[in-house]
């Protein structure tokens, strides 16, 4: 497999790790990042391209994108009709229902699809598989210390360092979770696209300085099953508003395109 990847940061280079350490690295690997970080890359040993047009040329068999929202219109929605088949990490990045409508007539030009991994969380299987039941209410909590809220809009709400017991700062729909807090509510926007849509979807984030993981909590009621639960997923060493389950979630959907067997 020769895979591309988008971006270079905690997510690609732990990526990398897992795939090294499972003996699953893809024959053939290049990554599209940003000039400044193309020489560590290629220290690394990686294949490095500095845009898209170059990364497209290389004809990469799959291409996941483990860089930010902006990556979703810059990079895959070209990628999805040069027919290549796309995993995307950035899922809030499709609460522009310009956008979406964008990427979905990409991949029909293509004649490929996109790929929404589980990401931080698990269950979207079944959320999923429960859509044509009647889903009548998802509800979904994210709770992460207050660390990982730097940088977010939550930081004008709240005192983040002060802070002493448990703060809700946000609680709306899931399409605003996604377009405020762009690095910190894709999975907001995961549960949204599986099950009842961006709107009805509701979503709290919550900063709490007596935890050390990020808890992701949904409940789920629909016509064929009723469900909850809740993930405590210990940060990335290297950003803590990313899971580590994440990468896993991406290492997963890379390994089931290598293996005999894809679960
Ligand atoms: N689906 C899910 O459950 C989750 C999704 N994420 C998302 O995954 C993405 C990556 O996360 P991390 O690796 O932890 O972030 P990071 O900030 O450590 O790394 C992202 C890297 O991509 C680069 N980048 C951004 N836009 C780019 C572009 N257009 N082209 C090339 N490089 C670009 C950045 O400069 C940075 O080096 C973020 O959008 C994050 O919000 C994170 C956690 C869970
Ligand atoms: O990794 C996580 O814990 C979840 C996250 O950042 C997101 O939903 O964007």
């Amino acid at each position: 497999m020769h895979l591309g990847l988008i971006g270079y940061g905690n997510i690609t280079r732990a990526l990398l790790d897992v795939l090294a350490r499972e003996g699953a690295m893809p024959a053939r690997l290049t990554v599209l990042l940003r000039p400044a970080q193309a020489e560590a890359a290629r220290a690394a040993g990686v294949e490095v391209v500095t845009d898209t047009d170059a990364l497209l040329a290389a004809c990469p068999d799959l291409i996941v994108e483990c860089a930010g929202h902006s990556a979703v219109a810059g990079t895959v929605v070209p990628a999805l009709k040069a027919g290549i088949e796309c995993v995307v990490v950035s899922i809030g990045a499709l609460a522009d229902a310009d956008l979406h409508d964008t990427v979905r007539a990409a991949a029909k030009t293509g004649h490929t699809r996109i790929v929404l991994p589980a990401g931080a969380i698990g269950g979207v299987d079944l959320l999923a598989a429960l859509k044509p039941s009647g889903i009548s209410s998802v509800v979904y909590t994210s709770r992460k210390p207050p660390l990982a809220w730097k940088g977010t809009p939550a930081e004008a709400l709240l005192d983040l360092p002060a802070l002493t017991e448990p703060a809700t700062f946000f609680t709306g729909t899931a399409r605003e979770a996604a377009l405020r807090y762009p690095k910190n509510a894709n999975v907001a926007a995961t549960l949204a696209l599986a099950g009842l849509g961006f709107e009805a979807t509701q979503v709290q984030m919550v900063a709490d300085p007596t935890v050390g993981q990020n808890i992701h909590e949904y409940r789920v009621t629909s016509g064929a099953a009723d469900y909850a639960i809740r993930i405590e997923g210990k940060p990335s060493p290297d950003n803590p508003k990313t899971s580590l389950a994440t990468v896993y979630s991406v290492a997963r959907e890379v390994m089931n395109r290598l293996n005999e067997v894809a679960i």
